[in-house]
């Protein structure tokens, strides 16, 4: 196993941040790891679970970095590579692992130009927790890593990120940064809009019944909701990133349980099976 960097600075040490920096260590990446943050616990928390050697609430610790991760939400990241432009040492390489790519990596790369390479990235793995406390062994093994070049991305530095995510597990795509937003607006930020939705529905509803209906809940409600626990400022500057694709997302969702309920007020048995025939085939066909 090749290690390209000798110094990789984390910028956000959260449950992203955080399970990234544990998995390194635990592929055996010989380098040190450091981290910034805004808030003190996430920094103590990280060097007293040695995930990372080094933490500060300095942006200035970037500054012997061969390598920087942002880790933050995706709403503070033109605050962030202000912040930390003025420490990048010559031939460092910035990537990121936010959920949107689309303009913000143009933008990253605007904000960047003459001072470093950007190379936006994606990891598709997580959990509805939050915060580095609840970062995961193996969190990377044989999930999908989207980078998302430009037709301005330095190849070589696009080269040695790709090579970091094989060594963590992962499978590296390449996908055009506007259409990974369409992508990502249909399979993960859909589902979870609607599933904060449907636990704000149960929510209005038990308000109607007078009762707390949460305390009749089973295994589909659990399945269906459990990302609805998931970080609310995380989720809300990733609908404002991607809001037009998520907007259409939610256009399409909502002609979807139109139908269905056109189909029970009909009583059309026949069409309400074939209904969920049809997606459950669609699911049963997922991997
Ligand atoms: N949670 C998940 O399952 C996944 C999250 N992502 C992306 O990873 C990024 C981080 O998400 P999580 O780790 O889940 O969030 P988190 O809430 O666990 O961690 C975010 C960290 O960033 C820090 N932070 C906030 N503003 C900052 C600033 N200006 N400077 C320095 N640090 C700052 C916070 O204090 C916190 O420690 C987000 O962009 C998210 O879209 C990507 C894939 C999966
Ligand atoms: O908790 C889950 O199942 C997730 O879907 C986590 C997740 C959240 C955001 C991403 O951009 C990627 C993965």
């Amino acid at each position: 196993m090749e290690w390209e960097f000798n110094e990789i600075c984390i910028v956000g040490l959260g449950l992203i941040g955080g399970s990234f920096a544990l998995n390194l260590k635990l592929k055996g990446f010989p380098g040190k790891i450091t981290a910034v943050d805004i808030n003190p616990e996430a920094v103590e928390k990280g060097i007293e679970l040695k995930i990372i050697d080094k933490g500060s609430l300095k942006y200035s610790i970037v500054s012997s970095a061969d390598l920087v991760v942002i880790a933050t939400p995706v709403g503070v990241y033109k605050n962030v590579i202000e912040n930390l432009k003025p420490y990048i040492k010559e031939g460092t390489v910035v990537t990121d692992l936010g959920s949107v790519k689309g303009k913000l990596v143009y933008t990253c790369e605007e904000l960047l130009k003459g001072v470093a390479p950007f190379v936006g990235g994606h990891p598709i793995a997580g959990t509805e927790k939050s915060g580095v406390e609840n970062a995961v062994e193996n969190l990377f093994v044989n999930a999908k890593f989207v980078v998302t070049p430009t037709e301005n991305t330095d190849r070589d530095a696009l080269e040695k990120v790709k090579n970091l995510w094989r060594n963590l597990g992962s499978e590296v795509i390449e996908m055009e940064p506007f259409y990974h937003d369409k992508v990502f607006a249909a399979v993960s930020h859909l589902p979870h809009v609607v599933a904060y939705s449907i636990v704000s529905a149960i929510d209005e509803l038990s308000e109607d019944l007078k009762t707390n209906l949460f305390d009749y809940t089973g295994g589909g409600f659990r399945d269906f909701t459990r990302i609805a626990m998931s970080d609310p400022v995380m989720w809300r500057d990733i609908c404002i990133e991607n809001s037009e694709n998520i907007l259409r997302s939610i256009e399409s969702f909502k002609r979807a349980i139109e139908e269905v309920e056109r189909l029970i007020r009909a009583k059309d048995k026949e069409k309400l099976k074939e209904f969920f025939e049809k997606a459950r085939e669609k699911r049963s066909l997922v991997k």
